[in-house]
């Protein structure tokens, strides 16, 4: 999850560099993305975890060029293995995306036209980025259902979206991403909707597929349980601020951020994956006036630890091992 580091490194597989994003809103601009960063390695999954409205969707949008106006990017770098792709022009951003970076949401009938057999969907995605004939782009989807463990994958190429379960639909969606075998895909909430034993197919099936195939994966999720079990690295986001970052298990076994720690403290050992976690507050908190930024932590009048400092920037407290917080007064010290 570091960056790079020096030169003649190979570049990580996905790497955003400052991001900002923001929205007009009635009380002054919503800062949704406010400068975040960070790194995926080839094969890497990267666990983006925050409640509701902390900017987590926004940032995947952000990557893919997706953000619809009057919503816009006002500064940052997304680069693919070190190329940036921010700032292409459409048609540029279009031929890169689905083939070199895919999105998976959390409702595959976002990207699964209802009208269409899977089959004819998958070889148009083909085709979209490949010349290949009609029955070369068949046998391409047939064989991407078989790596996602779909059974009789040539059936299911005859089916409609509806006639398949939500597990199976997501799959199809899975596989339609890893089509052309891209060097990230970003996947929203692609589980949430799922029953729990779905799930976990799922999740060991996409863990499988990053260490088969390279794909890094930003997996987007309010579920800390989902992230847990998955991801190699965490990034936890409050209100559109990576406020701690590291290796999961060092984040989830010794969470320092306070909100982090609120956050792996209301998830109980033996917590069903799919429990939200608890709205914490209603929304962003207040920025300045005209929604000028705040530049100390967004957190801290919510915060336990909080003393007037917390008004000022927030330093990067380490940890070791990449684990970091943004934190005047991280847990386990006794600043
Ligand atoms: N199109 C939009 N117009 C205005 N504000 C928006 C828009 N999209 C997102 N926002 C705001 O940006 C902030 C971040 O939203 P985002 O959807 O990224 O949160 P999230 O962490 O993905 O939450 P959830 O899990 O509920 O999807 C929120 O305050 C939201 O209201």
């Amino acid at each position: 999850m570091e960056p790079a580091p020096g030169t003649g490194a190979t570049p990580p597989a996905l790497e955003v560099r400052g991001l900002r994003t923001q929205f007009p809103g009635r009380a002054g601009v919503v800062r949704a993305v406010d400068g975040v960063s960070f790194s995926i390695r080839r094969g890497e999954i990267l666990g983006l975890v925050g409640e509701s409205g902390s900017g987590k969707s926004v940032t995947g949008f952000s990557i893919l060029g997706l953000v619809e106006p009057p919503g816009r990017i006002t500064a940052g770098q997304v680069l693919l293995e070190g190329r940036p792709i921010n700032g292409l022009s459409g048609s540029a951003l279009r031929r890169i995306r689905g083939a070199e970076v895919a999105m998976v949401f959390q409702d595959p009938l976002m990207t699964l036209n209802p009208v269409l057999r899977i089959g004819t969907q998958m070889a148009a995605a083909v085709r979209a980025h490949d010349r290949v004939s009609r029955a070369a782009a068949w046998a391409r989807a047939e064989e991407a259902l078989a790596v996602v463990g779909i059974p009789s994958p040539r059936a299911r190429l005859e089916s409609y979206p509806h006639q398949l379960s939500g597990g199976m639909r997501q799959r199809v969606a899975i596989a339609t991403a890893l089509l052309h075998r891209p060097k990230a895909i970003i996947a929203d909430e692609p589980t949430t909707a799922l029953d729990v034993s779905i799930q976990g197919q799922i999740l060991a099936e996409v863990r499988r597929l990053a260490d088969a195939t390279g794909t890094a994966f930003l997996w987007i999720t309010h579920d800390l349980a989902v992230v847990s079990s998955l991801a190699d690295a965490l990034c936890v986001m409050y209100a559109g601020r990576v406020v701690e970052r590291g290796p999961a298990s060092a984040v989830i076994a010794a969470p320092r951020h306070p909100y982090t720690v609120a956050l792996v403290g209301s998830v109980p050992s033996g917590h069903a994956p799919g429990a939200r976690l608890p709205q914490l507050a209603a929304g962003l908190p207040p920025q300045g006036p005209g929604g000028a930024a705040d530049a100390g932590c967004l957190f801290r009048t919510r915060c336990p630890r909080a003393t007037p400092v917390c008004a000022t920037p927030p330093p990067e407290a380490g940890f070791g091992a990449g684990h970091t917080a943004l934190c005047h007064h991280p847990a386990g010290t006794t600043a």
